[in-house]
């Protein structure tokens, strides 16, 4: 079922929720560019035993664009779906942006969730001024420049993603976000530095890897291991889009990281 949840700013959020009502819930946050849709994988292993919710992140798929976007927009509207679907608390699982959205939520509020899945993420992702040159880069040019560029950062040289195709419907959804949202995206993310916070999540945090992954790397996620007390970490031989290029050991990981701790 596909319901429209309005934000705190009365923004249109696009959520999408499948599995048993009574189950546990499990809520997944996409990365930058892409949509709902990239979880497919994981909806489909997960969906007899627990309630999943996927939403697209502001500004992307058929969510609402909001010219200003921060991370802490990008965490709110987490919460704002939870509150409108009367969910107390759940577990997260995020990629990459929706990665650093999850470290939010578990530095902010720590209450609406039993654990923090973060995957091919980073406490910093990236610098500033890159992001800042992006987001002028698709006001400008928009998402061409980008879109050509993507492939090879998102999926490895051993995954031919134009086979797969999720990888390929992924990379089509990158191309249909908007400049507009995109750039916002990139704001937010140029703004985003929880490299000094990540020590306060009191909640059990799984950090998932990609071997492969050139943007956020294995020794970001190191980093993130070391700083969040209750943190492990699993790596996949995977790049960037790690729950496209390894699905089903991407979702025995989450499946076990949450079955771990009833
Ligand atoms: O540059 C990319 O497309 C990879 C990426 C960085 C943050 C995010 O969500 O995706």
């Amino acid at each position: 079922m596909t319901i429209v949840i309005r934000n705190r700013q009365g923004k249109k959020l696009s959520v999408e929720i499948t599995g048993p009502d009574e189950a546990p819930v499990v809520l997944f946050s996409n990365s930058l560019g892409t949509d709902k849709g990239m979880w497919e994988p994981q909806v489909n292993a997960l969906k007899a035993d627990y309630r999943i919710v996927t939403y697209d992140a502001r500004g992307h798929g058929a969510s609402q664009i909001v010219e200003n976007a921060s991370l802490e927009n990008l965490g709110a509207d987490a919460i704002d779906i939870l509150d409108g679907l009367s969910i107390a608390k759940a577990h997260f699982c995020g990629i990459s942006m929706g990665g650093l959205t999850g470290l939010w939520l578990g530095i902010h509020h720590p209450d609406r969730f039993h654990s923090v899945t973060i995957a091919n993420a980073a406490a910093r992702i990236g610098v500033p001024v890159a992001w800042q040159e992006r987001a002028e880069t698709v006001t400008g040019h928009g998402l061409a420049p980008v879109v050509s560029g993507t492939p090879a950062r998102w999926f490895s040289d051993d995954f031919d993603y134009k086979q797969d195709a999720l990888a390929m419907r992924t990379i089509q959804s990158l191309a249909d976000t908007s400049p507009q949202g995109y750039a916002a995206a990139c704001r937010a993310l140029a703004g985003a530095d929880l490299r000094e916070q990540i020590r306060q999540i009191p909640i059990p945090v799984l950090i998932i890897v990609g071997t492969r992954d050139p943007v956020t790397t294995v020794a970001d996620g190191q980093f993130m291991q070391a700083h969040i007390p209750d943190s492990k970490l699993s790596e996949l031989a995977a790049s960037h889009l790690s729950n496209i290029e390894q699905p089903a050991a991407f979702s025995q990981e989450l499946r076990h990281f949450i079955e771990s701790l009833v």
